[in-house]
C-alpha cells in the first residue's frame, strides 16, 4: 500500500541549499530551532500508522441536532494552532487575504484624504508586509499563467468512446482491456433480462416541471422555495416511477440530484401516511455509507419537509454522535431514519424495542459502495430485518447492475434507470492530468500546483489518511489554509473541517476517499488528486465533487508512471474535448522541492509538538475516566453491555474485506499483509480488558436463554406492528406470497386499488404516467380531497 513514502522521499531525498524564490513561510523561533537542532535522517521518517488528537468519540454528549452547535465554536490546541504559535501569526485563507488587502487600500484612501502622513513604526512594518504579500501574490498569478495547459495530444488519448453500458465499466479496476472483458455474455444479458422489468413510462417525454408531476401542493411548495423548478433527468424519470411503489436502481452522473430522486417521493407517500399513536413507525431508511453523506441527506429532507410543512420526524443513526440521543429520538417512532450501516445495526441489536418490522421504504444511497464486500455482513443482517414487501430504492453515479451483486437484496422486478450511460462525468467537468515522472516530484508537484494556481475552493485527495495529515502540517507552514477530512478524526473534527471549507475560512480540504462520494459542497472549484485512487469508480466520485448541478469545475490528477492503465480508462468515458495534458514548469517543482527539505525539521517538530498535546490530553481522559469510575461504579457496571451481531473474528474479517477492496487497485505492501494475517489468528477474547472479557462470557452462556425470549419478543411485536403505506394497495398475495415470497406490489396509484385503501394514504389517488406530463385533468387528476 503506498503510503507516506512518496512525501517522506521527496524531503528526505533533496539536500540542495535552499536557493529558491518561493520562501515558506517561517517564524523566528521556527530558524532557530533548526540553526541549534538537527535530528538525524531517519527521525524525519514519518509514521504513516500515526493517530491524531480526538476526543473519545463513543460517547459524545451531542446528538442530532447539536451536529451544527459542535461545528460552530470548539476549540482545543490542534495542528492549526501549533502552527500558528510557531510560525508567530495565524495562517489566513485566501479570502481572508484578499479581504484584508481590501480594507488596507480603503483605509489608505481614506488616511490620504485626511492628509494623515503619520504613521507608527509597527503600522509601517506592516505595511511593507502587506506590500511584500501582495507584490508576490502578482508575480504568483503572473507565474500561474506560465502553466501549460493544453490539450492532450492524441495517441492513446483520443481513442474514443466509453466502453459500452456504462456502468460496468466503473468497477473494471485495472482491468488488462476494458473493452473485451467487460462485456457482458449472452447468459449475463439474459439473467440481467429475467431480472429486471421494463421501464413501463412508455411516453418519451418527460415531465419538464415537478408541477407536473402530480406532487401534493406543500411538496411543490418547498420545491419552488429551494428553487427546484424543473427536474432533472433522473428525477424526472425516478419520481413517478417510485411513486407507484416500485424497485428502483438509478444511475446518473455526479451532481445530478439524486438525492432530490428518492426523497421527493418519499416525502410525498408520508404526507398521505396514517396519523396518531396507532400510525406511528419508522417507515423508511435510507442507509449511507459515510457519516457526513447522512448528515446532508437529513439536511436536505428537514428542509423539505419544513419548507412544506410536512410534519415528517428524522431520526440520524451515524456513528460519532450520541447512542443514547439517538436511542431516546428512536423510542418516538421517527418516519424517516437516515442511517449508516454500523450504528443502525448497533440500534437493531442493543435498542430495546427498535425493530424496523414496519418499514415500507429502503433506499441505499452510493448502493454500489455499500454493495462492496466491507459492507456485506452489514448489508445482510440490515436486510433481514426488513420486511420483504418493502420497496427498494438504490442509487449512484456508478450503480452496478451485476445481478450477482444486486440479488441478496431480494429485489422485486427492479427497473433500471440508467441516465446517459455513457457519460460518466458532469458536463462542465474538464479534467487534467499532470505526469509524474519520480514520485519524489509528487509533493513538490502538489504545492507548486496550489502556490501558483489552484489557491481557493479546492479538495485535494490522498490515498492514505497519515498523508492527508502530513500534507496539512506542511500546507500549515507553507501559508496555506487548509483542513483535514478523513477517518482517524472524531465525528466533531470532521464536520468541523467540512464547516470551515464550507464557509470559505480554508482554501483547501485535504481529504481522503471518505470525501469522495455524495458530498455536495457548493463552489468547490478545483479537485485535486494527489494520486490516482485505486478505481475507476473511485475516481468517478472524487472528480465529481466539482462541476455540480450544471456548474463548472476542474479536476487536476496527478499522474505517474504505475498509474497508466487507469488513466487510460478515464480517458476512455471522457470527451476528448474535456482532457487535458497540464504541464507545472520544473523550475517552479524545483523551487518547491528545495522549500521542503528546508522544512523538514519544522514538520518534524509540529508533528512532535501534536503527539505531546495528545499524550497530555490523554492523560487529563485517564484522569476524568478514573473519576466517573469511582464515582458512578455501581451504575456503569449495571449497565447491559452493548453486543454486536458479529464475533470479533467475522468482524475483523468483514473489515479486513472492505480494506481490500479499497485498496484493491493500489500497490500492495508486503508488511501490512503479513500484519493483517497475523491479526487474524488472535482469539476472540484477545486483546480485551478482563471486565469486558467476563462480559462476553457470561453473554454468550445466556444466549441459549435468550433465543427464547427473542421468539416472545417478536411475536409480540409482529402483533403490534402498525399498518404498513403499502399494504392496503398491494395486489392479493399469490400463492407464492404466501409462503413467505413476495408477492407482486401495488400501490396507491393503481387504479384497482381504491376501495382497500387506509393506513397512510387517506384517499385513493389515480395516475396514469401518460398524462403525467400534462398533469390536468384526466386519468392524471387526483381523486378525492385528501390529496391537495
Ligand atoms: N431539479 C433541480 N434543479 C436544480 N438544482 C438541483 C435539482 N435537483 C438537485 N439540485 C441540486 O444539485 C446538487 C446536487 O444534488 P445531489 O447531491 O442530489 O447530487 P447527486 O446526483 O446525488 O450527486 P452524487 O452522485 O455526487 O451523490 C444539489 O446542490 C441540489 O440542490
Amino acid at each position: 500500500m503506498v503510503q507516506a513514502q512518496d512525501f517522506i522521499g521527496t524531503i528526505d531525498s533533496d539536500d540542495e541549499v535552499f536557493t529558491s524564490s518561493v520562501q515558506p513561510v517561517r517564524g523566528k523561533k521556527q530558524s532557530h530551532q533548526r540553526a541549534t537542532s538537527q535530528p538525524p535522517e531517519e527521525e524525519l521518517k514519518l509514521d504513516p500508522t500515526l493517530k491524531f488528537d480526538f476526543h473519545d468519540e463513543a460517547e459524545g454528549s451531542w446528538g442530532v441536532d447539536e451536529v451544527k452547535e459542535v461545528v460552530s465554536g470548539k476549540a482545543g490546541l490542534g495542528v492549526d494552532d501549533i502552527i500558528a504559535r510557531r510560525l508567530g501569526k495565524p495562517v489566513l485563507s485566501h479570502q481572508e487575504r484578499k479581504r484584508r488587502r481590501e480594507e488596507e487600500i480603503d483605509e489608505d484612501d481614506i488616511s490620504s484624504e485626511a492628509g494623515d502622513e503619520e504613521m507608527s513604526y509597527d503600522e509601517d512594518e506592516d505595511q511593507d508586509e502587506e506590500d511584500d504579500e501582495e507584490e508576490e501574490e502578482e508575480e504568483e498569478e503572473e507565474a500561474a499563467t506560465d502553466d501549460d495547459v493544453r490539450m492532450s495530444s492524441g495517441s492513446e488519448d483520443d481513442e474514443g468512446d466509453v466502453s459500452e453500458g456504462g456502468q460496468d465499466s466503473h468497477n473494471a479496476d485495472n482491468d488488462e482491456d476494458s473493452d473485451g472483458s467487460e462485456k457482458d455474455t449472452a447468459a449475463e444479458v439474459a439473467r440481467k433480462n429475467a431480472f429486471f422489468a421494463a421501464d413501463p413510462t412508455t411516453d418519451p417525454t418527460l415531465p419538464t416541471s415537478f408541477s407536473t408531476m402530480n406532487l401534493s401542493r406543500p411538496l411543490l411548495r418547498a420545491l419552488t422555495s429551494l428553487n427546484l423548478i424543473t427536474p432533472t433527468p433522473i428525477q424526472a424519470r425516478a419520481i413517478p416511477l417510485a411513486l407507484l411503489g416500485r424497485d428502483i436502481l438509478g444511475s446518473a452522473v455526479t451532481g445530478s440530484g439524486k438525492t432530490a430522486a428518492f426523497m421527493v417521493p418519499i416525502l410525498e407517500r408520508l404526507t398521505y401516511r396514517e396519523r396518531g399513536r396507532g400510525g406511528q413507525a419508522c417507515r423508511v431508511l435510507i442507509l449511507c455509507p459515510t457519516r457526513e453523506l447522512a448528515v446532508q441527506c437529513e439536511e436536505f429532507g428537514k428542509k423539505l419537509s419544513t419548507q412544506g410543512g410536512l410534519n415528517i420526524r428524522f431520526a440520524l443513526l451515524v456513528g460519532g454522535l450520541s447512542l443514547n440521543a439517538q436511542a431516546q429520538n428512536l423510542r418516538t417512532l421517527p418516519d424517516i431514519l437516515i442511517a449508516t450501516p454500523g450504528r443502525l445495526i448497533d440500534h437493531l441489536t442493543n435498542t430495546p424495542s427498535f425493530t424496523l418490522s414496519a418499514l415500507d421504504v429502503l433506499v441505499i444511497d452510493e448502493a454500489d459502495r455499500i454493495l462492496e464486500a466491507g459492507f456485506t455482513d452489514e448489508l445482510n443482517e440490515i436486510v433481514r430485518s426488513c420486511p420483504r414487501g418493502r420497496q427498494t430504492m438504490l442509487f449512484s453515479a456508478t450503480m452496478t447492475d451485476s445481478v450477482d451483486e444486486l440479488v441478496k437484496l431480494s429485489l422485486d422486478k427492479p427497473i433500471r434507470l440508467f441516465v446517459d450511460p455513457k457519460r460518466n462525468t458532469a458536463i462542465g467537468l474538464t479534467q487534467e492530468f499532470v505526469r509524474i515522472k519520480s514520485d519524489d516530484t509528487r509533493s513538490p508537484s502538489l504545492l507548486a500546483l496550489c502556490k501558483r494556481t489552484v489557491r481557493e475552493r479546492c479538495i485535494i485527495f490522498f490515498r492514505s489518511k497519515a498523508l492527508a495529515h502530513q500534507m496539512r502540517v506542511v500546507f500549515g507552514l507553507c501559508g496555506l489554509k487548509a483542513a483535514e477530512l478523513h477517518g482517524n478524526l472524531s465525528q466533531e473534527q470532521r464536520l468541523h473541517a467540512l464547516e470551515e471549507f464550507k464557509l470559505g475560512k480554508v482554501d483547501y480540504l485535504l481529504a481522503t476517499d471518505l470525501a469522495s462520494r455524495g458530498l455536495d459542497i457548493k463552489g468547490v472549484e478545483t479537485v485535486i488528486n494527489y494520486d490516482m485512487p485505486g478505481q475507476l469508480a473511485q475516481y468517478t466520485h472524487r472528480v465529481g465533487r466539482t462541476a455540480r448541478a450544471g456548474r463548472k469545475g476542474r479536476s487536476i490528477t496527478l499522474v505517474g508512471e504505475a498509474d497508466r492503465k487507469l488513466l487510460k480508462a478515464v480517458i476512455k468515458q471522457s470527451e476528448a474535448d474535456e482532457i487535458r495534458h497540464r504541464i507545472i514548469p520544473s523550475e517552479a517543482v524545483i523551487a518547491m522541492s528545495k522549500t521542503l527539505d528546508e522544512m523538514k525539521d519544522e514538520i518534524q517538530e509540529v508533528l512532535k509538538e501534536e503527539k505531546e498535546e495528545k499524550a497530555l490530553r490523554q492523560a487529563d481522559m485517564e484522569i476524568t475516566k478514573g473519576e466517573n469510575m469511582i464515582a458512578h461504579e455501581e451504575e456503569i457496571f449495571s449497565r447491559p453491555a452493548r453486543t454486536w451481531f458479529q464475533s470479533e473474528k467475522e468482524k475483523l474479517a468483514s473489515k479486513n474485506a472492505g480494506k481490500a477492496a479499497y485498496t484493491s487497485g493500489f500497490p500492495s505492501d508486503p508488511k501490512t499483509e503479513k500484519e493483517e494475517k497475523t491479526k487474524l489468528k488472535r482469539g476472540i477474547y484477545d486483546g480485551l480488558s478482563r471486565k469486558t472479557k467476563r462480559r462476553r462470557i457470561a453473554m454468550k452462556e445466556d444466549e441459549g436463554d435468550k433465543t427464547a425470549s427473542t421468539a416472545a419478543i417478536r411475536a409480540f411485536k409482529k402483533n403490534i406492528r402498525p399498518s404498513k403505506i403499502t399494504e392496503p394497495i398491494r395486489a392479493p398475495m399469490s400463492k407464492k406470497g404466501k409462503s413467505g415470497k413476495k408477492g407482486k406490489k401495488a400501490s396507491a396509484f393503481d387504479e384497482d386499488s381504491g376501495g382497500r385503501h387506509e393506513g397512510m394514504r387517506a384517499k385513493p389517488v389515480k395516475v396514469s404516467l401518460n398524462k403525467m406530463k400534462g398533469g390536468k385533468g384526466g386519468k392524471g387528476k387526483v381523486k378525492g380531497k385528501g390529496r391537495r
